[in-house]
């Protein structure tokens, strides 16, 4: 089968090389023509338009896997290929979408004749290009067709078909809340061995922990990489990113009425370790100091 990858970020490019060496025919294109010179070096068919990529197709139904940024970036390249498919052809979104906007950009897509599936991608770029973990959802005819690739690119018993479009979106979306969980632990499990009495050994207690204990896990081991390059990660500041699958797994949490304190203290600690000013505890501490007098740490 022949799939025309759009994207050639690490994931996109990683899951191109995965599927060449699963002996998927890709062809891949990106933005910057740069990358699809160098995926072109690797024996993958670089295609330097959209145009070019489903010319490439021939009579063949085409398959066009998105590795794309989530929001305007799917839709914008939605819209360029719409003119150039056919009728049935499938246009598969790899990335961390809200699983609101694949619903939508399925029932758009169906009402012009073309299909639409949402594979969540999760493993980071080493599971992209060695054996991916992917959450399908879409109609079942469109997905049965392409399942052979997403069987062969993903890990033994890492890839499933959760049904309606979008329950594949989803079901990624409730996994990065529960890794927000899960690092956010990790991270306070260490805070306190820091702050301990113990000299405690980071890169040794990770690699313990990474081997047979009950928390280890790949979260683990990547923090054993962590302190094996940077033993107490005094090169990295402690601001953290948030790219919004954990705020669309607390609006479903309230939507349904759902308890989760894990993920949305997870969430808005990192949302606090991006504000420098930390207002908050100014606050906090000031108020303690007009009722108690307690001290206050002055600038
Ligand atoms: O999907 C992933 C892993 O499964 C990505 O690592 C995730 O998108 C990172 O998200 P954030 O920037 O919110 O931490």
């Amino acid at each position: 089968m022949k799939i025309g990858l759009v994207g050639l970020g690490r994931m996109g490019y990683a899951l191109a090389l995965n599927m060449k060496d699963c002996g998927v025919e890709v062809i891949a294109t990106n933005r910057s023509l740069d990358k699809v010179d160098e995926i072109a070096k690797e024996g993958i068919k670089g295609a330097y338009s959209l145009k070019e990529m489903v010319d490439a197709f021939g009579d063949e139904r085409r398959v066009i896997w998105l590795m794309v940024p989530s929001g305007e970036p799917v839709d914008a390249m939605i819209e360029e290929l719409i003119p150039l498919l056919n009728f049935n052809d499938i246009i598969i979104d790899g990335g961390n979408s809200y699983y609101k906007d694949t619903v939508a950009r399925y029932q758009r897509l169906k009402a012009i004749g073309l299909q639409f599936l949402d594979v969540g991608t999760s493993g980071g770029i080493s599971g992209a290009r060695n054996g991916a973990c992917l959450m399908a959802g879409g109609e079942e005819e469109p997905v049965k067709y392409i399942e052979p690739v997403l069987e062969k690119i993903s890990i033994e018993n890492g890839y499933g078909y959760f049904g309606a479009p979008g329950s594949g979106h989803y079901v990624k979306m409730i996994h990065n809340g529960i890794e927000y969980g899960m690092m956010q632990a990790i991270g306070e499990g260490f805070d306190i061995l820091k702050a301990s009495e113990f000299d405690i050994d980071f890169e040794l207690t990770s690699k313990v922990w990474s081997n047979g204990s009950i928390i280890e896990g790949l979260l683990m081991r990547l923090m054993h990489e962590a302190f094996k390059q940077d033993a107490d990660l005094s090169q990295i500041v402690g601001k953290v990113d948030a790219s919004g699958e954990a705020d669309w797994t607390l609006l479903e949490a309230v939507r349904l009425k759902v308890s989760a304190p894990v993920i949305t203290q997870s969430l808005f600690t990192r949302y606090k370790s991006k504000d420098d000013e930390r207002f908050s505890e100014k606050a906090v501490a000031a108020l303690r100091n007009q009722f108690g007098g307690h001290k206050v740490y002055k600038a």
